[in-house]
């Protein structure tokens, strides 16, 4: 059957699910659980929390759990264990810095913004030399020559960077090439330019 999506109307936590679905033509429902939130879905949620995947009667929460399970299940793991290895700890990386962004927008935005930005680049260095070592093939793949469930979970962790701080990508030339070649991905374009998408807040409280 297909898939269920359960999470607010944000890109949030969903996005790289999302545009992972997408990109791979992975047929899905979206479904809005911040209508009746805390009676209706919280309690169904392994931690209280969304994003969810519905796979048949199999109900998944986490993030990165759900990108790791449709992973597996459509190809988008490496091809070998040591691809999947730095796909894994790539993945891993870019939660980091994901979690360090939701505490900015959620709990300090306002006092905590330029220092967040001014510390950026030293976040962003490690991944520019990762993708500019392991010799990925530049077809906008992190690891190896497939794309992989890491790529649409840093392709979103750069493009809400963008729109915090247009310029940081500025002195990365080849987190910038990633980025726009994952923005020129034929199944990307199309998705960017839905009303669903358009219409979508990054985060739950307007801020970006
Ligand atoms: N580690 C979890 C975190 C999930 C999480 O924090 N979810 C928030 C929404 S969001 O921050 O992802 O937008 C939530 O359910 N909040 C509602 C609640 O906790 O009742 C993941 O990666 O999925």
């Amino acid at each position: 059957g297909k898939y269920q999506l359960i999470y607010f109307n944000v890109r949030g936590r969903g996005e790289a699910i999302r545009t992972l679905l997408k990109d791979n033509g992975i047929d899905y429902e979206e479904i809005n659980c911040g209508n009746n939130w805390q009676k209706e879905w919280k309690p169904q949620m392994q931690f209280g929390q969304t994003p969810a995947l519905r796979d048949n009667d199999f109900l998944l929460v986490q993030s990165n759990a759900i990108l790791r399970h449709l992973a597996r299940k459509h190809g988008l793991y490496g091809d070998t264990e040591e691809e999947a290895a730095l796909i894994d700890m790539i993945n891993d990386g870019v939660e980091d810095l994901r979690s360090k962004y939701v505490n900015l927008i959620y709990r300090n935005y306002e006092n905590g913004k330029d220092e967040y930005i001014a510390d950026l680049p030293n976040q962003l260095q490690p991944f520019e030399k990762l993708l500019s070592s392991n010799g990925a093939d530049r077809s906008g793949c992190c690891v190896g020559t497939k794309r992989s469930f890491a790529d649409y979970n840093l392709s979103d962790l750069l493009d809400v960077h963008v729109v915090l701080a247009p310029k940081c990508l500025e002195d990365f030339p080849t987190l910038k090439a990633y980025y726009q070649q994952y923005l020129a991905r034929p199944g990307i374009l199309e998705y960017r330019e839905t009303e669903a998408f358009k219409q979508r807040p990054i985060n739950g409280n307007g801020k970006q």
